[in-house]
């Protein structure tokens, strides 16, 4: 089913309407969506980093890589490239560090650039989604690509999260994008769990961010400092047992908790 020009018709609201309760989707209790308004802000180290924590607290995780113009997830879970998804009837996830990953990595060749146009891509979610053989899971985190346009627009409809977790920097221009994600969860009636603001330490004192979680109306749900060993470790999962990750991922997770039982 393409999406029509009137996205709002009532027919189009009810193909979304059911389509997780009739896809491998229904087998999952919590979908929590990863994103930002601006590339490059932290939504793919954010998602490893809250599958990790959500993990750590005994759930069961998967984590959907669905940014279609890089999907590099699972090179921050595991130094190996990992083989590509096997079709038995529908893609099996690929199991790194005890946690369900699937991505479009999985399914393409490295060589092979992604260069798809709207309409291209909002087929492949639809078939992907119908696809992927996800199984029972506490949680499954989306890392959305960034943008705010028709792929953005049909990954929510299609997946109905039941919490959002923005991410950006306190720079104005990612601020200026958030809003427009903020906006259009408002308009879609998707819960907005909280704000992780990124590396907010290599930034001036930002009155323009406090301003901006007042008009969202959303609270700061974690601090995420510039971590340099993001940048050395070969895989995101070597930081979970440092004095930083044994403390802060903890953090994220309870404030996450505490903010999806108030919400629900
Ligand atoms: N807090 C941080 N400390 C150090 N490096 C960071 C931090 N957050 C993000 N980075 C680095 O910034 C780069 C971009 O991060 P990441 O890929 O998570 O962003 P993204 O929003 O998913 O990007 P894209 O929009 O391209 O998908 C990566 O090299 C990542 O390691």
């Amino acid at each position: 089913m393409e999406r029509p020009q009137e996205c709002s018709s009532p027919e189009w609201e009810r193909f979304f309407k059911d389509f997780r309760k009739h896809s491998p989707l229904k087998e999952v209790r919590f979908i929590l969506a990863v994103g930002s308004g601006k590339g490059g802000v932290g939504k793919t180290t954010l998602s490893v980093l809250l599958a990790l924590a959500l993990k750590g607290e005994g759930f069961s995780v998967g984590l959907f890589d669905l940014d279609f113009y890089g999907p590099n997830s699972a090179l921050l879970l595991s130094p190996e490239k990992v083989q590509p998804a096997t079709d038995v009837g529908g893609y099996k996830p690929v199991s790194l560090e005890g946690i369900k990953v699937m991505s479009l990595s999985f399914l393409i060749t490295e060589k092979e650039p992604i260069f798809m146009r709207g309409l291209m891509a909002g087929k492949l979610l639809q078939e992907l989604t119908q696809r992927v053989l996800w199984g029972p899971l506490d949680f499954l985190i989306l890392d959305l690509p960034p943008g705010t346009g028709d792929i953005f627009l049909t990954m929510l409809d299609l997946y109905s999260p039941d919490g959002f977790i923005l991410i950006t920097t306190p720079h104005k221009l990612a601020l200026a994008d958030s809003l427009r994600t903020a906006t259009i969860l408002k308009e879609k009636k998707i819960p907005l769990l909280g704000v992780v603001k990124n590396m907010s330490d290599l930034f001036g004192k930002e009155d323009s961010f406090e301003a901006f979680l007042k008009e969202i109306k959303a609270p700061l749900l974690f601090e995420l400092p510039f971590l340099k060993e993001l940048t050395e470790k070969e895989t995101i999962s070597e930081i979970v047992d440092t004095p930083w990750g044994n403390r802060e991922l903890k953090i994220l997770s309870q404030n996450l908790l505490k903010r999806i039982f108030r919400v629900h």
